[in-house]
């Protein structure tokens, strides 16, 4: 794998790249015309302020719903083909790109305890037997800081703060290529920011491409490769760190 700077000079395709990407929900122009290329083990963030259409642009690149215009690329290959006259999803694989979405809730199946929500984008991969799935399911929580939770635990029994670090363990849980997510620690305090950012950069020296939304410039700056100021939909110039 090249490193992570030198990825594109390696003639390697992106993990997941957007290329002229244009979205809009009724009047409103959410997304337009971008372009964003992210490799593998590169840690790529987006700011700017509400509305500005950054969630609309990590659903694009996480292939949950298709541009108006445009083309979203998933392993330098469409992610949407056209069939009998509408579009479908066609991902190199299962759990190819995970969310992680700002509510926490949004990831996980209330009516599940949380070892079978984190465990259940590896059982759409591969066989996996209960028993195996409630270890995975403790080692991902032990990797998130959350080793003493009961894996049978309910999402309604957690605190935000803690769904959002299981949603972060069940998106890890698959080794993705690409992990894109919105907002991950606004729900989380100093102490557990801390412990997670770390994670994160570990996934990213695995070679996973991660794209982070976050409000805070700083944690980004700190995290981040290099990070894209959005405004009204428009992606700006990158910001080196
Ligand atoms: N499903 C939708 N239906 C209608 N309008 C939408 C929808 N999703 C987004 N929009 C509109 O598109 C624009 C961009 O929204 P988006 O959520 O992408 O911005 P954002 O930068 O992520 O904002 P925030 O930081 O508040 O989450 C906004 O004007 C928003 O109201």
């Amino acid at each position: 794998m090249a490193s992570r700077a030198g990825w594109w000079a390696m003639g390697e395709p992106p993990v997941i790249e957007v290329v002229g990407v244009s979205r809009r929900y009724a009047a409103t122009p959410a997304l337009l015309e971008t372009d964003l290329a992210v490799g593998p083990g590169e840690i790529v963030g987006i700011s700017g302020p509400s509305g500005s259409g950054k969630s609309t642009l990590l659903r694009l690149l996480a292939a949950i719903e298709p541009p108006d215009t445009g083309e979203v690329l998933l392993g330098g290959a469409p992610a949407w083909i056209r069939r009998y006259g509408r579009r479908r999803r066609r991902p190199p694989r299962p759990g190819y790109v995970m969310p992680v979405f700002q509510n926490p809730f949004s990831s996980l199946d209330v009516r599940w305890p949380i070892w079978r929500s984190l465990t259940e984008p590896v059982a759409v991969t591969r066989r996996v037997s209960r028993a195996e799935r409630r270890t995975l399911a403790g080692e991902r929580l032990e990797a998130v800081g959350l080793g003493g939770l009961p894996l049978d635990a309910m999402p309604s029994e957690l605190s935000i703060g803690q769904c959002q670090r299981v949603a972060i363990a069940r998106a890890l849980a698959a080794a993705p290529a690409a992990v894109v997510a919105d907002e991950p620690t606004s729900a989380l305090d100093v102490t557990t920011v801390a412990g997670i950012l770390p994670l994160f950069q570990r996934v990213a020296a695995d070679g996973t491409a991660l794209v982070l939304v976050s409000h805070d410039e700083n944690m980004l700056r700190a995290l981040c490769d290099r990070v894209h100021p959005m405004a009204a939909g428009r992606l700006g110039e990158m910001l080196v760190c």
